[in-house]
């Protein structure tokens, strides 16, 4: 069976890289594209204005939406999805509370699954964060983020995930950049955000002390990584009921 996906930021590095890595399988087909404007097609793929929306929704009936825009823009779909009941895979990162929790919302209308990174490693890096997080009691925590210069919203995502992670295990501070005088607490966690050229995603978690250090670490080589895992959390969510679901239960459910 096919799932049939609408794909929200369409002309964007990932919107055209889920419509790319969309075509290479036989289990999804990407039926509309949606952008600001009007972008014609893509890959084959009718792009229509954000204003058009509702119709091209009706008139194209996907099965679920993926989504790699603005927190804006995604928002701005919301109340279309609700409307013909169709399913909600979210990408874009750097919501506010606020938004957050239009998206929670919804899940009780729609199925809604959003993921910071769609890449399996980063699950496992999160397994693995904390595990050590939890066995190496007292160790200092650095956290560190490397992206494209165009990303505009820092940190990370995926940082702010994998803070959340070590949160879950141990009460530490986020110190965002540090500057001028500035002493390390015990109780705190370093957070720095770099910006340059095309670097894909790179994130690392430093854990030190006791003479030693663990670096616990990963690179995204293409972003195709995580186009193939949302269209894999696409196909998944397509057969699920209303509710809000997370991409480490796609990947158990394997
Ligand atoms: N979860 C994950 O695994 C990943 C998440 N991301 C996240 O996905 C998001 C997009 O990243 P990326 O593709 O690099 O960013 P881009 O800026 O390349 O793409 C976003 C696109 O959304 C378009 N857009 C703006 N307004 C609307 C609207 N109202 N309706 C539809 N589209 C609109 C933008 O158009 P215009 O340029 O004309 O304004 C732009 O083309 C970011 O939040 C990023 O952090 C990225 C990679 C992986
Ligand atoms: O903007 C990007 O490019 C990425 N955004 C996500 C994030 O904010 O964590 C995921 C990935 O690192 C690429």
């Amino acid at each position: 069976m096919t799932t049939a996906i609408a794909v929200n930021g369409a002309a964007g590095r990932m919107g055209r890289t889920v419509i790319e890595t969309a075509a290479e399988r036989d289990d999804v087909e990407v039926v509309v594209g949606f952008h600001a404007s009007d972008a014609g097609e893509i890959g084959g793929v009718p792009v229509v204005g954000a204003d058009e929306v509702p119709e091209a929704l009706a008139e194209h009936d996907p099965d679920v939406v993926v989504d790699f825009s603005l927190p804006e823009a995604a928002l701005g779909i919301v109340d279309a999805c609700v409307e013909v009941d169709v399913g909600l895979v979210v990408g874009t990162t750097g919501f506010d509370d606020d938004g957050f929790d239009a998206l929670e919302a919804a899940s009780d209308e729609i199925p809604v699954l959003k993921a910071t990174n769609f890449s399996r490693g980063i699950q496992v890096l999160l397994r693995t964060v904390t595990e050590a997080v939890g066995a190496l009691d007292g160790y200092d925590l650095e956290l560190m983020e490397t992206h494209h210069n165009d990303k505009v919203d820092a940190p990370s995502g995926t940082a702010n995930t994998i803070l959340e992670t070590v949160q879950d295990e141990r009460d530490v501070e986020p110190v965002y950049g540090r500057e001028g005088h500035a002493p390390r607490e015990d109780d705190e966690i370093g957070v720095f955000a770099r910006r340059a050229g095309d670097v894909r995603g790179e994130h690392e978690l430093v854990l030190a002390g006791n003479d030693e250090v663990v670096s616990l670490s990963h690179r995204a080589e293409d972003r195709a990584v995580f186009a193939a895992g949302a269209l894999d959390a696409a196909v998944w969510l397509a057969d699920r009921g209303d509710g809000w679901h997370e991409f480490d239960e796609v990947i158990d459910a394997e």
